[in-house]
């Protein structure tokens, strides 16, 4: 997306740089991410103000490591170096990084040698600061123009600036919360240093977004994969606010949905919106390509390739549509794509971003592709949508194909639907719908023997899962309230024939992730 004061990060394949992007985002300045290896044409398209430099697991000192494009370094923009990213910086711009010995990994503490812009109603001369570092290396030489401002015990330049060039520079890294004045440094470099002004808002991305899909649109029709969850609802609004009855939504139930869901968003959308719907019934489809299919990965491909066919299969009967609009969002590109060989891996491939297949006839509209799950919530009521929409705990479009490992069928299906409703009625009883981020049921393909009623039984086991995050990147498992889960495993043993177990799902992200597949 165009913005008059953007800053890029330049993506050295760190783990934690989409906190980058969230930090200077809450600063109130808006923010892409670019892999190094794409980043000068990223550079060009979005003429930023300022440029971060972000960690990542290479050497600076082996000759095949990342380094920063020439342009970039040259374009005399304001820059913050951040571990991989500072060493980067003072390896090509003239000083000496070195390998290896004096790493540090956690908490560390910083001590301030001297002032710095970045410390604007924050930090004096003389104070010491916990930081979180994770780093081997260390820079043993500045770079000529380069002052120290702080030491820490493993980086004799825990912090280094060139205030002529603008150029700041740190071992640690500010963009976790484990670096408690992190954000505001973060905020002092996009504010004073690149001196942006802070204003950008979800009312200035509404109004930025519209315009963009106008133009990317022109007269063509657009199809809108609708799911209800937050984020096709989200787009279809936006899509609906730019180009009007050009647009149809979409809605395809392949049986993998939870219980009721097809009446319930088919109802409420219709109720709510005056934009054309088709609910597409393709049960058959779906069970029939899923039959056999265990690996996740597969299951995965499968579902987002059969998505893409009864997108099209629709817009051939409304006489052809040249966009297919979908709500993904950016940890739905993060997390699926992997840098060519870059150090990032693929960790599932989302069924509609990895799992898209090949040759698609449509062109994409992906509007949120650059937001956050809470800024796509904030977004949504900008737009005035319901809070039983903006509310709504995320659902993954492979649905219950990926909560059932092993192979999934309509009697799985089933089974599973019906434990998942209990679970969720009751989450919403005890009133700790809003207090979770996402729950659901999990069918595993173990059976356990129990006893009910004198007699044997031989079932399935099935597992809860309840999480709290902000935006789905990492997650922490939600506590019950003591009397909570034996409640819901009594009830779901008892009413749910097929499951004589349950289990609860205490694993965070990392190292888990929120679905089992
Ligand atoms: N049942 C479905 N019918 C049509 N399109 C779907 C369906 N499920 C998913 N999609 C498409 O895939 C996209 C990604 O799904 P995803 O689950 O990430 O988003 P969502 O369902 O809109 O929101 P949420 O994450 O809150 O569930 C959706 O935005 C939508 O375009
Ligand atoms: O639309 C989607 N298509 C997918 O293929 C997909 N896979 C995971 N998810 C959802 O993304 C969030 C993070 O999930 P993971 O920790 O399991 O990767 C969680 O909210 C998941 O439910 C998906 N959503
Ligand atoms: N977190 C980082 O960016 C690490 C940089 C480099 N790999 C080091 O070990 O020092
Ligand atoms: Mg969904």
């Amino acid at each position: 997306m165009e913005h008059p004061d953007s800053i890029l990060i330049v993506d050295f394949g760190s783990q934690v740089t989409q906190l980058i992007a969230r930090r200077i985002r809450e600063a109130g300045v808006y923010s892409e991410i670019a892999p190094f290896q794409s980043a000068a044409e990223a550079f060009t398209r979005m003429a930023p103000k300022g440029i971060v430099l972000s960690g990542g697991p290479a050497s600076v000192v082996d000759e095949d490591s990342p380094r920063i494009p020439q342009e970039i370094l040259d374009s005399g923009l304001p820059m913050l170096g951040i571990c991989y990213g500072q060493q980067a910086l003072t390896r090509q711009l003239g000083g000496q990084v070195e390998k290896g010995a004096g790493g540090e990994f956690g908490e560390a503490f910083i001590d301030i040698g001297a002032p710095c812009a970045l410390f604007d109603g924050l930090w004096t001369q003389g104070e010491r600061h916990q930081v979180w570092m994770s780093h081997g290396d260390h820079v043993a030489e500045l770079a000529p123009g380069f002052r120290p401002v702080a030491t820490s015990k493993g980086a004799p330049f825990a912090i280094i600036a060139d205030d002529a060039r603008r150029i700041y520079a740190m071992q640690f890294h500010p963009e976790v919360v484990h670096t408690p004045d992190g954000a505001k440094l973060i905020a002092n470099f996009a504010r004073h240093v690149c001196g942006l002004t802070g204003d950008w808002s979800m009312a200035e991305f509404r109004a930025a977004k519209i315009a963009e899909i106008r133009q990317q649109v022109g007269s063509a029709k657009v199809i809108c994969g609708l799911s209800g969850g937050v984020d096709s609802s989200v787009a279809a609004l936006l899509i609906h606010e730019a180009i009007g009855d050009q647009l149809t939504c979409v809605f395809v139930d392949g049986g993998i949905l939870r219980q009721g869901e097809a009446e319930q968003v088919v109802g409420l959308f219709r109720g709510h919106y005056n934009i054309p719907l088709i609910h597409v019934e393709a049960q058959t489809l779906f069970m029939n390509g899923l039959a056999g299919v265990t690996d996740p990965e597969a299951k995965r491909k499968f579902i987002g390739k059969t998505f893409i066919d009864v997108f099209e299969a629709e817009a051939k009967k409304i006489g052809g549509a040249e966009f297919l609009a979908q709500g993904t969002l950016y940890p739905d590109v993060i997390e699926s794509v992997s840098f060519t060989g870059g150090p990032s891996v693929t960790i599932k491939s989302h069924h509609n971003v990895g799992g898209l297949p090949e040759r698609m006839n449509m062109k994409l509209v992906e509007p949120l592709r650059e937001l956050f799950k809470d800024e796509v919530r904030a977004l949504g009521r900008e737009l005035g949508l319901p809070d039983v929409f903006v509310g709504r705990h995320p659902f993954p479009g492979p649905g219950l194909a990926i909560r059932i490992p092993g192979e999934v069928t309509k009697e799985r299906c089933d089974i599973l639907r019906k434990a998942d409703a209990i679970y969720l009625e009751e989450i919403r009883n005890a009133g700790l719908y809003d207090a979770i981020w996402q729950a659901f049921a999990v069918l595993l393909p173990v059976r356990t023997v129990g006893v009910m009623g004198d007699a044997r039984t031989y079932d399935s086991v099935l597992a809860l899962r309840a999480v709290t995050s902000v935006d789905g990147m990492t997650a922490q498992a939600f506590s019950f309230p003591g009397d909570f889960l034996p409640r819901v495993a009594t009830r779901i043993i008892n009413e749910v024939k097929g499951v004589n177990r349950v289990v609860y799902d205490y694993t965070s992200k990392p190292p888990g992730t929120i679905e089992w597949e």
